[in-house]
């Protein structure tokens, strides 16, 4: 089989975790653990989120007295390919000793008339509290939003058209290459009147690129893994009730945050509805599970889909 997995940054930074380097590292090694045992298996192509991370070289760039202006979200989310596509190539290399493993630079097309520019949704860096957050928001010019009990930075996140490099990709997973690209969703970028790329200010969501990129290199399954063990109808009431096996057509009845399991949700329904292949959300450290069926919310055309573990 041919998987696609959609690696969270909050999964890989929790929220209100410290942003040290050593600490991401030690998640980052937890989920190579977990995706070694799918890459014994199958080929494998990973992308990661990069929200926490992108918001922390932000404000460390805001605070650079010697730069001129910050240095802009295309920038920075390509400093996030880097650095978390360092730390995981390290940590499959060693969860995967003899097997090639490459992490590349993407970009991804956005349409330059997106209407999401104006109107921003993608958490970004740390959380704060409410008062913070607000002084922070008039201070810098961010717009932030409630994210869960806490507020957050929020910047425009066009929606993903295609992956550049997307040949690429493909041929070196042909080759067996594990390959972790399109980072962060790719950094967004635009084609000139003359078909030239340039970069923009944005935060492409890294789920629904994975749903594209699965898509277009037929992948027989794709998964989103984050920090929680299924979607869950009723999120944070006393009526939370977790999700196994569903379809498209049921997830569509039900609302999602749009700044996290709102787009998570989207991915996997245009995925299973445009390959009618699976789709699954739910956590890091089970993803040998979720691809056999037996953990997380798995996503299939309709309900008798027969599951791996089933078959
Ligand atoms: N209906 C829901 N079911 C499960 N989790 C939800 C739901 N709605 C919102 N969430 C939140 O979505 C979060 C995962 O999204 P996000 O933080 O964007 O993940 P990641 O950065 O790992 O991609 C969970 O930690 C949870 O707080
Ligand atoms: N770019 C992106 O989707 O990042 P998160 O997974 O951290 O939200």
């Amino acid at each position: 089989m041919r998987v696609l997995v959609a690696l969270g940054g909050n999964a890989l930074l929790r929220r209100g975790q410290k942003p040290d380097a050593d600490l991401q590292q030690d998640n980052v090694r937890v989920a190579a653990t977990s995706l070694a045992e799918l890459a014994r298996e199958h080929e494998l192509v990973i992308t990661h989120g990069n929200g926490p991370q992108v918001g922390v070289l932000a404000l460390e760039s805001a605070d650079d007295p010697n730069l001129t202006r910050p240095y802009p979200l295309d920038t920075l989310g390509a400093q996030t390919q880097g650095m978390i596509g360092y730390w995981m190539l390290q940590a499959l290399q060693n969860a995967l000793p003899g097997r090639q493993v490459i992490c590349m630079i993407n970009q991804t097309l956005v349409s330059a008339v997106d209407p999401a520019l104006a109107d921003p949704t993608k958490f970004v860096g740390q959380v704060y509290d409410r008062a913070e957050g607000e002084r922070l928001a008039e201070e810098n010019g961010w717009t932030v939003k409630p994210d869960g009990p806490y507020w957050r930075r929020v910047v425009p996140s066009p929606a993903p058209q295609r992956v550049v490099e997307t040949r690429l990709i493909r041929n070196l997973v042909r080759d067996g290459i594990v390959v972790v690209c399109a980072g962060g969703g790719g950094v967004p970028v635009i084609r000139d009147d003359k078909g030239r790329l340039r970069g923009i200010e944005a935060v492409v969501d890294k789920d629904l690129t994975g749903s594209i990129l699965a898509e277009t290199l037929e992948c027989d399954a794709f998964l989103i893994l984050t920090d929680v063990p299924r979607v869950m109808r009723n999120f944070g009431t006393p009526e939370q009730q977790e999700i196994g096996h569903t379809t498209p057509h049921e997830l569509r009845e039900l609302d999602f945050p749009a700044g996290s399991m709102g787009p998570k949700v989207e991915a996997a329904c245009r995925f299973v509805e445009t390959t009618g292949d699976m789709a699954a959300i739910g956590r890091l450290d089970q993803a040998s599970d979720i691809l056999q069926g037996t953990a997380g919310t798995i996503v299939t055309p309709n309900a008798t889909w027969p599951l791996a573990s089933t078959l």
